[in-house]
């Protein structure tokens, strides 16, 4: 087992990344900014190394700063957390030329998954179901895209190869707009992703947006961890998940995730993973697969019990995979409330000095954070401050917890989300479950 582990990121997933290697006994070194010198985790830290400015670019973006702060605290591990470079291929391979273990899934399984063309082909050897579509990237032949489009059938959604998480796309509803969307969709991808390559596939009106969690040794064993429900989004930034899916009948819950953990077996994955679907009509359809951790990894945590950052690093250590999919029990429900500081109309982020922060506690609360009065939240990341997770026995009992702990959060000094929790929670549509991936946005446009 290591000794020493680099954390390659920031904020709430450092502080988690760190709290597991301390609880297994391994020294953990922490790359900060300018920006964090602050930091709760670096304070926390064995050994903490300042890696560069503000900006990400030039501190958790850049390899070398990066890859030379392990080298002179001698780690022997980097985990690069989610977001910055965790499915960067190219920095999982630097890391691994340089000698050090990548915690993560090997480069290959990054790359190949990082181009949505090559995912879908891999899903589709594997027997996971995808959405019906081009087979493979779109020629340039304009007869043959409007006649692809014809027997896939309209609305279509042209996807960037090298998109993903939302990056990419764009929708077409009649055969005269198809034509111009496909080639602004591959200009974009050009200059967005260094590759213009798209594909189609038939649009999905009303989904709902699950995803399976995996785990692999990376040596063709394989389990699946259960479900999440990320369908409660706006504008492609999850804000509230759920653990497991309500009303998904679980054969086809277990049918899916058995399918997920196969094709891990196949490609010899290792680490975690997950793999996102949608979900429509009672039917699963495979439309990308993220080869890290992410942030609710937590609500799988809870109904599994098992710890996923544990996990991650005894893969990687080459620890002999124990976990059996028969000994895995899903128990109660779990549900997380993404806390941003930002304005709760508008949306617009809203740094600075946290004057009071008092969290909740009691039976099934749990709070991933690293901010605490006297904290000034920096403008230069992503607006994310804590994550706010209950469980319960029940749907239910998570839901009023997460209601009372919501009631009790005191945050002065900038401006949050909490409220808008608070209303999701008494919403009699997310209360009787299985909302749409569009259900926030409808709801937030009815605001007066
Ligand atoms: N064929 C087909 N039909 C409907 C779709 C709708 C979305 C989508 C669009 C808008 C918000 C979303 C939130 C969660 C999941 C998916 C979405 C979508 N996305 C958005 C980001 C990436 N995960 C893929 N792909 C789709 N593909
Ligand atoms: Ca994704």
């Amino acid at each position: 087992m290591f000794e020493k582990i680099l954390i390659a990121n920031r904020g709430e997933i450092a502080l988690r990344i760190q709290r597991a290697c301390r609880e297994m006994g391994i020294k953990t070194v922490v790359v900060y900014s300018e920006a964090d010198r602050g930091a709760k985790y670096v304070r926390l830290a064995d050994e903490a190394v300042c890696i560069g400015p503000a900006q990400a670019r030039d501190s958790y973006l850049s390899m070398p700063a990066i890859i030379s702060a392990a080298e002179v605290t001698d780690a022997e591990a980097i985990h690069p957390g989610y977001g910055f470079m965790a499915e960067n291929a190219d920095f999982a391979d630097r890391v691994e030329k340089s000698g050090f273990v990548f915690i993560g899934p090997r480069p290959e399984n990054i790359r190949t998954m990082g181009d949505k063309v090559m995912a879908k082909k891999a899903m589709i050897e594997a027997g996971v179901p995808v959405v019906p579509g081009s087979d493979g990237a779109l020629p340039d032949d304009p007869a043959e895209i409007v006649r692809i489009a014809r027997e896939v059938g309209y609305p279509v959604i042209i996807k960037a190869s090298g998109g993903g998480g939302g990056r990419g796309m764009r929708v077409v509803y009649t055969e005269a707009a198809l034509l111009t969307a496909v080639a602004t969709t591959k200009t974009e991808a050009a200059a967005a992703f260094n590759n213009p390559e798209v594909y189609m596939e038939k649009y999905l009106e009303n989904p709902r947006h699950i995803e399976i969690q995996v785990l692999a040794d990376g040596d063709r064993n394989a389990i699946w961890l259960g479900e999440r429900d990320c369908s409660m989004q706006r504008r492609h930034q999850k804000v509230i998940e759920e653990a497991p899916a309500p009303g998904i009948p679980r054969r086809l819950i277990e049918r899916i995730g058995e399918r997920c953990a196969d094709a891990c077996r196949r490609m010899r994955y290792r680490g975690a993973g997950t793999f996102e679907f949608l979900y429509e009509n009672g039917e699963f359809f495979f439309i990308e697969m993220n080869t890290r951790i992410q942030v609710e990894h937590t609500i799988t945590e809870m109904i599994t019990g098992i710890d996923l950052v544990q996990e991650q690093i005894k893969v990687a250590a080459g620890e002999k995979f124990v976990l059996r999919q028969r000994d895995i029990e899903f128990v109660g429900h779990s549900i997380e409330c993404r806390i941003n500081a930002e304005d709760p109309f508008n949306f617009v982020p809203s740094p600075g000095l946290i004057t009071k922060w008092h969290t909740p506690g009691g039976p099934g609360v749990r709070i991933d954070s690293h901010v605490f009065t006297g904290y000034t939240v920096p403008p230069y990341y992503d607006s994310m401050i804590a994550k706010l997770i209950t469980y319960g026995k029940t749907r239910e009992q998570a839901i009023a917890r997460m209601d009372i702990a919501l009631s009790e959060m005191v945050v002065e000094g900038i401006k949050t989300n909490v409220e808008l929790h608070r209303e999701l929670m008494q919403d009699a549509n997310f209360k009787a479950g299985g909302t749409s991936i569009h259900y926030l946005e409808q709801k937030l446009s009815q605001r007066s």
